[in-house]
């Protein structure tokens, strides 16, 4: 485990790994010598967990991405694992070997008392009024976007992409669009290629290298804006995340230190961004499949707001069934398809102890196909998200956004952004994807159209 090994010189609180043979009473495979079953389960996640499930259960050991590791299946893992009633799960050290070199710091890379105080810091930026500033600067930014697309056929995933990292720069930094929003793109760019790249050691010529620069360029960037944004924003309205989270004020009435905020405002980007980008192009596919679920939620949509118009946010909560259409595609394809943790003590599941330092992994994207909790899983069918039907399920069997301490703090920004998208999409346009059309999908790390998904917007 020699990647292992360097992350725990340069953090020296995290556990050691365990020795791999502390889980040999743990069903699972070993897989060739040195990548174990790495390749295999990048080939076809879905595919490779089902096989798994079927031969050894619902707690299997698995060789993958440098060493032994528990995969956890089903609601009542992600129940335990999520609520984490006795404080043993580490997001920090489970999300670290993946995360920690270019996006340190971040919510997602803290635990327990730090992780809870500096949350509750961060959430005055979704607080109901700065939500509405956000909501004003979305929805200018989609309606033109939209406008540009109208009446051609193109790859929705790069356009939907490009989209978000665009309003990411207004909404979230309080920057203009223009070259300085765009060095800020290609940087950004660079950490998320970096965080995914096989390479972990930040030589030239790699991902990891160009990412590594590309977090020096945006640290310095957002850095050099801290004093301004603390006195009210010469160069932003003040109503951007960042000015939110720059004056925020911490239980102690302190404000964050300029590296908190910087390493805070680092993660959301990358929290937000992706995500927003795989769900919105799942759902697009979905209705381009199923066209009367256009017209039902254009229908919903027009008794809200006129097509085209802005839609406010306070009108955001009208649009249930445009609600459950998104939380049916984040069902199908969870942006996030797993969540790892390690163990910081022995615990028992499944009739099997697992024990302190092993990395655990729940699985999101199974649970949500298991068909005793979702009846023919490939359908789409929003329907399943009425409040009778959530009421029956188990709690734990729809995590896209996680649970407990770590729950996604921007879900709202969520689906907030993917209403007034699909409000702006589907009172003017109608999506056509050609007949039978099925795109392959990238599953990990953030789900994706391997081919971009190709459609075509009709004005009506
Ligand atoms: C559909 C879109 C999104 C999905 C599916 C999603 C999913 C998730 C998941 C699964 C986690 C927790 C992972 C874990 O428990 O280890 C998470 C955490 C987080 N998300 Fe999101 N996310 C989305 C959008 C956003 C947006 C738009 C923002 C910011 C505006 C955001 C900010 C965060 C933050 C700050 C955390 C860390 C929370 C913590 O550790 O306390 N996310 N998200």
């Amino acid at each position: 485990m020699n990647a292992h090994a360097a992350l725990i010189r340069e953090n020296p609180h995290w556990k050691p790994w365990p020795a791999g043979s502390t889980l040999d009473h743990i069903p699972g495979e070993d897989g060739l010598p040195v990548v174990g079953v790495t390749l295999e389960q990048l080939k076809d996640p879905a595919d490779f967990t089902e096989r798994m499930v079927a031969k050894h259960g619902k707690v299997y050991r698995v060789n993958s991405f440098g060493g032994r590791q528990v995969a956890l299946i089903g609601p009542e893992a992600n129940e335990l694992v999520l609520m984490d009633r006795n404080k043993i799960f580490s997001s920090e050290q489970g999300w670290g070997p993946v995360l920690w070199r270019v996006f340190p710091r971040g919510l997602m890379l803290m635990d327990f008392d730090h992780h809870r105080m500096d949350r509750k810091t961060l959430s005055v930026a979704f607080k109901p009024e700065p939500m509405r500033a956000y909501a004003d600067s979305l929805n200018d930014g989609i309606a033109e976007r939209i406008e540009s697309w109208s009446g051609t056929t193109f790859q929705f995933y790069p356009a939907i992409k490009q989209l978000t990292l665009d309003l990411a720069a207004t909404s979230f930094l309080g920057i203009p669009l223009g070259p300085e929003a765009k060095k800020l793109n290609q940087a950004f760019f660079d950490m998320v290629r970096a965080s995914i790249g096989v390479v972990r050691k930040p030589w030239p010529f790699t991902a990891m290298g160009r990412g590594v620069k590309g977090r020096k360029y945006v640290i310095d960037y957002l850095a050099r804006m801290v004093p301004d944004r603390r006195e009210g924003g010469k160069h932003s309205n003040g109503d951007d995340m960042f000015t939110k989270i720059c004056q925020a004020r911490d239980e102690n009435d302190e404000l964050l230190s300029v590296e908190a905020i910087v390493d805070h405002m680092n993660f959301m980007l990358l929290a937000a961004h992706d995500t927003i980008t795989s769900s919105i192009t799942s759902l697009v596919w979905q209705l381009g499949k199923n066209p009367e679920w256009q017209d039902r939620l254009r229908e919903e949509m027009l008794s809200v707001a006129g097509a085209g118009e802005r839609i406010s946010h306070n009108a955001l909560g009208e649009l249930k069934l445009t609600e459950y259409a998104f939380k049916e595609a984040l069902r199908m394809v969870p942006p996030v398809p797993g969540i790892p943790r390690r163990a910081l003590a022995d615990f028992e599941f499944g009739g099997y102890h697992i024990p302190a330092g092993t990395q655990i992994g729940i699985n999101p994207s199974y649970t949500h196909h298991m068909a005793e909790y979702w009846p023919e899983p490939e359908k789409f069918d929003p329907m399943r998200f009425e409040p009778e039907q959530v009421r029956e399920r188990h709690k734990y069997a729809w995590v896209p956004f996680s649970g407990g301490a770590h729950m996604c703090l921007g879900l709202h920004f969520a689906y907030m952004q993917a209403k007034i998208f699909f409000h702006h999409l589907l009172t003017t346009h109608r999506i056509e994807v050609a007949e039978g059309y099925e795109p392959d999908w990238q599953l990990w790390p953030i789900p994706r159209p391997k081919d971009g998904l190709t459609i075509t917007l009709k004005p009506l």
